[in-house]
């Protein structure tokens, strides 16, 4: 990478720095010029706090080393790998991109593997987990300082294989360049986030990074793989942005690992998963034909990391759900009540067309959409909740500094008729709907899944709708 070296000296770097509220003695702080901040404009405070050296993509005023460059997020990627020794070569690194299922497929792998005596790391939405042990992370595809700095842990704990959710935010940020991934996996592709990436193909585009920056390599035993759906429309565009070798996996179109005979309840889902060395009839409490899609993804690459398939069907047996996933909360009512992450037009559909292949009673969904994120996912996700409900409540997510009754005014305007109500307040809007639910009923409270939070304006409040819903089953006497 070109750069421009002034007030040259050699100072000991002790870690590399993004935000100057976290600058410590002895740290390399690199300016991002960001849409809400720059970071050439703290130049002053994170030296007076000790910093000692700079990247920068202008001359800022300083006696510290500046090293001039014409992209800092990219030189941030490039620093941080190789600070920390490029610590993604030590490891098998498997990533997973596509809009809804990152989650969830990452969770499944991890007990696959963990079950086959795999020492594990997994980096996602929900936390950080180095052998099992938990710390959080501030988003889903962290920054490269934090991400790489996480990864030589995980190489120092001597961990085998590591998971990444790789969202299309980071791909397209450059926060993933240097990671050296051995596997790709593509769950599927629908509309989100088109607030930051404005269009389909856009936003195509960012997925496909990941498999472009997957690369080849001419090493039998490292042998770089893409995982894709076959069922998914993108993945023919996918397939030709990679040069590694392809695997597929799905339930229609013919693929390498397929699925056969899907039998959904309410209870669980059976199927005959069929790959090259054999069938196998499995039964799991995974519940849904998206479900089974995880299953296909997360076992595709056991099958690529030489897992044995048997062993793999046995763990699918006993797997229990990610957390805020298809969760249900049960204090002994005669209704059921499901907490899921559904914050996106598909995997709303798909929740709600599961729930209704078993329901018995009515359904009824309570919903949200999220501020600062992409509008014209509104109308739509209410549209859906509408048609594939018996009564809607409307109410907020995280609004953040949106107006709450501006989001719910957009989502209202997808729909024409009036089964639905809007309730700002989510626990009033979730208190509605337990008050009114008759035995057998189905309550689905969608968007928030694991989230303990609630962002209004710029404060975070504690909310968790699992305990929000079970507070209001036990007040409620619906016992
Ligand atoms: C669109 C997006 O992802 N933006 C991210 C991006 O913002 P940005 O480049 O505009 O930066 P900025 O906030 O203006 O700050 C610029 C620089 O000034 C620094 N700064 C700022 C203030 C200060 O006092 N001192 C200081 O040094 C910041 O640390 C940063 O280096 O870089 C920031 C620093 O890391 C992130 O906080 C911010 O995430 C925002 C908050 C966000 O909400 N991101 C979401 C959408 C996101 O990334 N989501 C994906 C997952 C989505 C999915 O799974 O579907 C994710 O990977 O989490
Ligand atoms: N394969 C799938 N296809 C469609 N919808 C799915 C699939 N898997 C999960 N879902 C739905 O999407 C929701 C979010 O799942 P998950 O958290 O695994 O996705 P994610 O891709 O990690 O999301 P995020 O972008 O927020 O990180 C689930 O609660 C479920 O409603
Ligand atoms: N990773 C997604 C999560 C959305 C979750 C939803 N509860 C919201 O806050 O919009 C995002 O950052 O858009
Ligand atoms: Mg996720």
């Amino acid at each position: 990478m070109v750069y421009e070296l002034h007030n040259e000296s050699d100072p000991e770097i002790t870690n590399i720095e993004m935000d100057s509220r976290k600058v410590e003695k002895g740290n390399l702080f690199i300016c991002i010029s960001g849409e809400n901040f720059d970071g050439h404009n703290y130049v002053g405070d994170v030296v007076a706090k000790g910093a000692t050296a700079i990247v920068a993509e202008r001359m800022v005023d300083t006696t510290v080393p500046v090293i001039l460059v014409s992209d800092s997020r990219h030189a941030m990627a490039i620093l941080s790998d190789e600070f920390y020794d490029q610590p993604t070569h030590k490891l098998q690194l498997i990533g997973v991109t596509g809009t809804n299922g990152k989650t969830t497929v990452t969770h499944i792998m991890d007990t696959l593997f963990q079950n086959q005596e795999k020492r594990t790391g997994v980096i996602g939405t929900i936390e950080m987990r180095i052998n099992n042990q938990k710390y959080p992370v501030a988003n889903t595809t962290p920054e490269a300082p934090f991400l790489q700095k996480s990864f030589a842990k995980m190489v120092d704990e001597q961990v085998d294989s590591a998971f990444m959710e790789v969202s299309s935010h980071a791909l397209e940020m450059g926060r993933v360049r240097g990671c050296d991934y051995d596997i790709a996996v593509f769950t599927n592709l629908s509309q989100d986030h088109l607030d930051y990436h404005e269009t389909m193909e856009k936003y195509l585009h960012a997925k496909g990074l990941l498999f472009s920056q997957l690369g080849n390599t001419y090493d039998k035993k490292k042998q770089k793989l893409a995982i894709l759906n076959a069922d998914d429309s993108a993945t023919t565009e996918l397939k030709k942005m990679t040069a590694a070798q392809v695997m597929t996996y799905g339930i229609q179109n013919v693929s390498d690992i397929m699925a056969k005979d899907i039998k959904i309840s309410g209870k669980g889902t059976e199927f005959k998963l069929k790959t090259l060395k054999g069938m196998y009839d499995v039964k799991m409490k995974l519940v849904g034909k998206f479900s089974v899609y995880n299953i296909l993804a997360s076992f595709s690459a056991g099958i690529a990391a030489g897992l044995d398939e048997h062993k793999m069907v046995e763990t699918i047996e006993h797997l229990d759900g990610v957390p805020g996933r298809f969760e249900v909360i049960d204090e002994g009512q005669p209704f059921t009540v499901i907490v899921d992450y559904a914050h996106t037009p598909d995997s709303l559909e798909n929740v709600l067309t599961t729930i209704g292949e078993f329901s018995e009673g009515d359904v009824q969904v309570i919903v949200g959409c999220g501020g600062n994120r992409d509008r014209t996912k509104r109308p739509i996700m209410a549209q859906i909740a509408v048609a594939n409900s018996d009564y809607a409540i409307f109410t907020s997510d995280n609004p953040r500094t949106e107006s709450p009754e501006q989001i719910l005014a957009d989502m209202e305007s997808g729909v024409e008729d009036q089964s639905f109500t809007s309730i700002t307040d989510r626990k009033q809007a979730i208190e509605t709907a337990i008050r009114k639910a008759k035995a057998n009923d189905i309550i689905l409270i969608a968007g928030k899944g694991h989230e303990t939070y609630q962002i209004i304006g710029d404060k975070t409040f504690d909310f968790d709708d699992r305990e929000v819903a079970r507070q209001a089953i036990l007040q409620q006497n619906h016992r």
